[in-house]
């Protein structure tokens, strides 16, 4: 069975100046230790003002954090004003980006075949995308969630290779969950997650289901971390607002603690 390390990536979305994130990167750095990341892999997705102090903080004091941006432009360069590429992205060492996330869906109307683009040349640029995907509420209230989300996985995934997909991360994040304090419960997620990397095995094959990490995100914390992580299909968490507070972060990358806490 292939072993997936869980990842625990915290996007800070539209917070934290430079400043205040060189004092939260600090903050993560005290906190954490080699046993945490030898456990979890742990990342931080910035604000593309805050990537070059970030890196400075990693690189220069060696912290095994990675860390990442939150979008990319589908396209390599040009004149695309406010636009980041993912040469850019990769040149300041970046391991990840976030593609498709549902305010990026929903905002600025990113479609499908956008998020399916900005994967493929974030792979190109060597740095992994992770591929956001869920359902609305009223797709939730009508039953529709596991077609939904099967079929935007496939969509959002369109162009890429076997190879391609297994050096991807997918997100699996209900809206309706996303910074309300409602969070799926854990066989939601489960029901998702592995209907996904069903869809996986189905359009790719077993080893490309069996080696893509899928994470759950939507008011992860460190209090409901651990029964998240508990599912088979659930390889880690995309975490919000929780992110933003070193302790509860920690919390959740410390998940296991609780899990044998309440045992
Ligand atoms: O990318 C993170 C998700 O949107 C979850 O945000 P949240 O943890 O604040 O609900």
């Amino acid at each position: 069975m292939t072993e997936r390390k869980p990842l625990m990536a915290g996007n800070w979305k539209m917070n934290l100046n430079h400043l205040e994130a060189m004092k939260h990167v600090q903050e993560l750095a005290f906190s954490l230790n080699d046993k945490d990341f030898d456990a979890v892999d742990v990342a931080v997705l910035v604000p593309f003002t805050d990537l070059r102090s970030v890196q400075t903080l990693v690189q220069g004091d060696k912290l095994r954090l990675k860390y990442g941006a939150q979008d990319v432009s589908e396209h390599p360069s040009g004149a695309y004003t406010g636009d980041i590429s993912a040469a850019m992205l990769a040149k300041l060492d970046c391991g990840y980006v976030v593609v498709g996330h549902s305010e990026r869906r929903q905002y600025h109307g990113e479609t499908d075949a956008l998020v399916a683009a900005k994967a493929l040349i974030a792979l190109k640029h060597g740095v992994t995308p992770i591929v956001c995907v869920g359902e609305h509420l009223d797709v939730r209230k009508a039953g529709e969630h596991v077609p939904h989300c099967v079929e935007q996985t496939r969509n959002s995934l369109a162009g890429l290779s076997a190879d391609q997909v297994k050096a991807s991360v997918i997100a699996y994040e209900p809206v309706w969950a996303i910074g309300t304090g409602e969070v799926a419960t854990p066989e939601d997620a489960q029901e998702v997650c592995a209907a996904i990397r069903a869809e996986l095995a189905a359009t790719y094959d077993e080893s490309v289901a069996a080696a893509t990490k899928i994470l759950y995100g939507g008011s992860v914390k460190g209090a409901n971390a651990a029964e998240l992580m508990a599912q088979a299909d659930v390889d880690g968490a995309l975490v919000g607002g929780a992110s933003l507070d070193a302790a509860d972060f920690t919390r959740i990358i410390r998940y296991r603690d609780s899990a044998v806490a309440a045992s």
